[in-house]
């Protein structure tokens, strides 16, 4: 057993005494939430959650509550929920996000227990819908998490991802009797072993094809414009991971653009916006694109349904005859080191 985990136990408890379970680390691992089906009622469920929650929309409840309630919640639902029925993993009965958040788990519980052994366990938890985080930090306390690294699977730090998860977190904490000592991972938008996972995905991608595309394009989640005046930096973040990534891969500037996706609401997002960026690049004569979404750790309905759906149809709609989309990292092994590159430097002084 790893010495720092050693903690003094009650070797010989009294009969009465509550159990005390032998001391372990917990990495929490979090993503965003899916909805648990696609129906009205889940999707309704999910989305008021989502949408619901200030780190995202950040009206006053007295003039967002409304609107979502009355306008958004009796519109989006069927909407969202015919997008999500396209890319259904139908055999788990469940969103890809969630299938894929599993495999990712999967293996760094595998990595973890080679590297730390049994001491440090890990799982995972959503931001919205299930599993909640509470849950599950209620569940590694119990089973005796005396310290938790808390890591959402953001690359990029922003409010309405990383903070809010973040928030959630502690949120939980506050119902401990028995709170664990807790870290959150930082951002890792500039982590070499994401670049370079980024960077094996393009090269993957690329030598499948028979032609190598005009250009790549680098489309991120976006989010209000405001949000980034107010301080926000995840776009500073996007635009260094593109050219971190555009540097390890050797290309000269101007080879990678970088756009924002799903714009919500009236407000202006960050530009330029993807959908019409693409269409521009086909009416210039760019009828051959590649696009991969760095800000999602794993692909969901923003990629396979908004980019691989939505914003291919825009593009070929323009004149574009070839567009290939690069899947995220998932559960490809460049990844999961990169994951446990940071997890690994977060766990200093916790363990050796
Ligand atoms: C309305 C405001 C939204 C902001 C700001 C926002 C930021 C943001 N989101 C992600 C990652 C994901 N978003 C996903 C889905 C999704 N996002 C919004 C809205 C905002 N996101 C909505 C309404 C939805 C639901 C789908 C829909 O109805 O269109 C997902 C996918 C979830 C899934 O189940 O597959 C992810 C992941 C980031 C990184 C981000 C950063 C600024
Ligand atoms: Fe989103
Ligand atoms: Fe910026």
């Amino acid at each position: 057993m790893n010495e720092t985990l050693r903690a003094p136990r009650l070797m010989h408890a009294p009969a009465d005494h509550p159990p005390v379970p032998a001391a372990k680390i917990g990495i929490l691992i979090a993503n965003l939430g899916t909805p648990d089906g696609y129906d009205y009622w889940s999707m309704r469920r999910y989305l008021n959650e989502f949408l619901s929650d200030k780190r995202v929309i950040d009206y006053p409840s007295w003039k967002w509550q409304p609107i979502l309630q009355a306008i958004v919640l009796t519109k989006r639902p069927f909407s969202s929920g015919a997008n999500y029925k396209l890319i259904w993993n139908t055999e788990a009965d469940e969103s890809p996000l969630m299938t894929i958040t599993k495999a990712q788990v999967a293996k760094l519980a595998a990595e973890v227990a080679t590297r730390y052994g049994s001491e440090v366990m890990v799982d995972y938890c959503m931001r919205y819908g299930n599993p909640s985080t509470k849950s599950v930090v209620d569940r590694m306390v119990k089973a005796g998490c005396e310290k938790i690294l808390f890591f959402p699977l953001y690359p990029q730090y922003a409010g309405a991802t990383s903070a809010t998860a973040n928030d959630e977190f502690f949120r939980a904490m506050m119902t401990q009797k028995r709170q664990p000592a807790v870290r959150t991972t930082p951002e890792y938008f500039d982590h070499p072993l994401y670049i370079e996972a980024l960077a094996q995905s393009v090269e993957r991608g690329y030598a499948a094809l028979e032609r190598k595309p005009d250009v790549l394009v680098a489309s991120y989640h976006g989010m209000p414009k405001r949000y980034l005046m107010e301080g926000d930096p995840y776009h500073c973040q996007c635009q260094k991971t593109s050219r971190l990534l555009r540097e390890r891969l050797g290309w000269d500037k101007g080879a990678i653009d970088t756009t924002f996706q799903s714009v919500f609401g009236p407000e202006e997002w960050l530009k330029p916006y993807t959908v019409e960026h693409v269409a521009e690049l086909a009416r210039q004569g760019k009828k051959h694109i590649a696009v991969i979404s760095p800000a999602f750790s794993a692909d969901c309905i923003e990629t396979l349904e908004e980019i691989n759906g939505e914003i291919r149809e825009a593009f070929e709609h323009a004149g574009g005859e070839s567009f290939t989309y690069i899947p995220c990292l998932n559960d490809d092994d460049a990844h999961i080191a990169a994951l446990m590159a940071v997890i690994g430097d977060n766990l200093a002084g916790w363990i050796r």
